[in-house]
């Protein structure tokens, strides 16, 4: 699992450690690590031009100490001071190694920025946003606005310095203006605004230094590939197909018969080794006819996936009924408005999209979309469920407090049926005996690698994702584990 870490355990952390090490050793741990890995996304470092865009906290500090390391070796680097308070040894070092500071007289330019820093910016190879990291509130102050501003303006890529400045660092929210940033360098461990949207999109792709941090249980996790690969039920020697799970799928409806099709696609293409088909006969009839394989008509099942494309034929009671069962239960679409937040449901899978979710709390789809963490961990614990929020960065919380997330889904995902096709995958991974916590998980997981497969970068429908499912999990469970992981 990748871990992410709250801002009071790294702090708490950071702390331990300091005070077994000579001062200012993390700090140059940072710095270095920070350093070669801007050298790295400019591919060379001799005349760079780089401009640091530094606050009063030790996140400038960081950069600062970054640039003495990259003007030693060449580059120009140019410090803009947005406070007048800054980490003066680190300022110090970098005046040491040739760097310079801009800006420093009264007059001011049209962007509201000292005369001549709008012009160093927009020549500038790379910015380093060093304007606040851990320690700051979400939004910029004027002056660092309208620096990024400029930067976005020329295209000059920013590379921020342990998260991008301005984001909630613990929420993943974005209430304020941010940075975003082509690369985020971060120190010790993955914070919670790397792993959770809309903070992640903003941080670009995030590389972790690590700084010796000794840390504690994780606040999130994000599932790797190795995680996948160690809960996969794969079947063994004397397997059958009703050993390896048989899934009830009561999807589709007159209106959606393709849902019905497309959730079984998914289905199928999990680990179980049978499906049954619960609907109207006319849907059966299409289901039967894209795979032969399924057997309609009710029969035991070691879990169920019901909801999606259902529509107006949603049966209440029916659905109710099948919760108060010992089968764990997927519930999608149109079935999640069978939940209610009286008595037990942690055998109960929901896969609901930010709208489906503002429903069932009765709020606003944008309050859903702007605090995912929130709204995914409050529904958990209401209604004593298991929440996959389906989005660009997937968010599973459990009951439990457990919350992982998965972010490595292309956006050519978003497309319709693709969430019937997670449902039908899931509720696979459930019949087949994963908690609902590792099936949302994996499901996830490979639902986006077999997106990335059928995508390549291009456009994709529903059932090639489906149809992408086996080449995804083949290719996953002969991957080697990488050391670490
Ligand atoms: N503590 C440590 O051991 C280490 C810290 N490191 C760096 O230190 C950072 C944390 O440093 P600090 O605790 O000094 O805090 P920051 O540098 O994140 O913020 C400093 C100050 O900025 C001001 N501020 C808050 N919100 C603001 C906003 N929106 N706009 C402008 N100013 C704002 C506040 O006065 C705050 O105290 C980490 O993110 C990391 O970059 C690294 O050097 C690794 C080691
Ligand atoms: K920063």
């Amino acid at each position: 699992m990748r871990r992410a870490h709250t801002v009071d355990q790294v702090r708490t952390a950071e702390a331990d450690l300091m005070a077994r090490l000579p001062e200012g050793t993390l700090m140059q741990r940072a710095a270095t690590g920070l350093a070669v890995a801007i050298s790295n996304f400019l591919g060379h470092t001799y005349g760079a031009r780089v401009v640091l865009l530094i606050g009063s906290g030790d996140n400038g500090g960081d950069a600062l100490y970054a640039g003495e390391k990259l003007a030693r070796r060449g580059a120009q680097v140019t410090a803009v001071l947005l406070s007048e308070h800054y980490h003066q040894a680190a300022l110090a070092a970098l005046l040491a190694a040739g760097g310079r500071v801009a800006g420093s007289g009264a007059a001011t330019d049209a962007a509201g920025l000292a005369s001549g820093v709008a012009g160093e910016i927009a020549r500038a190879d790379v910015v380093v946003d060093g304007i606040v990291g851990i320690g700051g509130r979400p939004g910029l102050r004027a002056e660092a606005a309208a620096a990024v501003r400029v930067a976005g303006e020329h295209r000059v890529p920013i590379v921020a310095v342990d998260v991008p400045s301005g984001v909630d660092v613990d929420s993943g929210e974005t209430p304020e203006e941010h940075v975003s940033a082509a690369l985020t360098v971060t120190f010790g461990t993955h914070k919670i605004c790397h792993l959770v949207d809309p903070a992640a999109t903003a941080c670009g792709p995030v590389h972790l230094v690590d700084i010796g941090l000794d840390l504690p249980h994780a606040a999130i996790e994000s599932i790797q590939s190795a995680d996948v690969r160690a809960l996969y039920p794969v079947p063994r020697g004397e397997s059958d197909k009703y050993s390896r799970g048989v899934l009830g799928l009561m999807a589709g409806s007159a209106q959606y018969p393709g849902a019905a099709v497309i959730a079984t696609s998914g289905a199928l293409a999990g680990p179980i080794g049978m499906v049954r088909y619960v609907g109207p006969d006319s849907v059966a009839e299409a289901v039967r006819a894209a795979h032969p394989e399924i057997v309609a008509g009710e029969g035991r099942v070691q879990a169920w996936a019901v909801g999606s494309g259902l529509g107006d034929d949603l049966d209440l009671a029916k659905v109710r009924e099948l919760l108060d069962e010992e089968e764990p239960v997927l519930l999608d679409a149109d079935g999640i408005k069978a939940l209610d937040d009286s008595g037990d449901h942690d055998s109960v899978l929901i896969t609901p999209h930010a709208g489906e979710l503002a429903r069932l709390l009765e709020v606003d789809r944008a309050v859903v979309e702007a605090q995912r963490l929130k709204h995914a961990r409050l529904t958990a614990e209401r209604f004593d469920v298991t929440v996959l929020l389906k989005g660009s960065t997937t968010v599973i919380a459990a009951p439990s407090g457990e919350v992982r997330v998965n972010t490595n889904a292309t956006a050519w995902l978003a497309t319709a049926g693709a969430g019937d096709v997670l449902a039908g995958l899931c509720g696979s991974l459930l019949a087949a005996g994963l908690n609902p916590l590792d099936a949302a998980s994996v499901g996830a997981y490979l639902h986006a690698a077999a997106a990335n497969l059928a995508s390549a970068g291009g456009p994709l429908t529903a059932m090639q994702v489906a149809a992408k499912l086996p080449d995804a999990t083949r290719g996953l469970l002969a991957e080697p584990d990488p050391a670490g992981e």
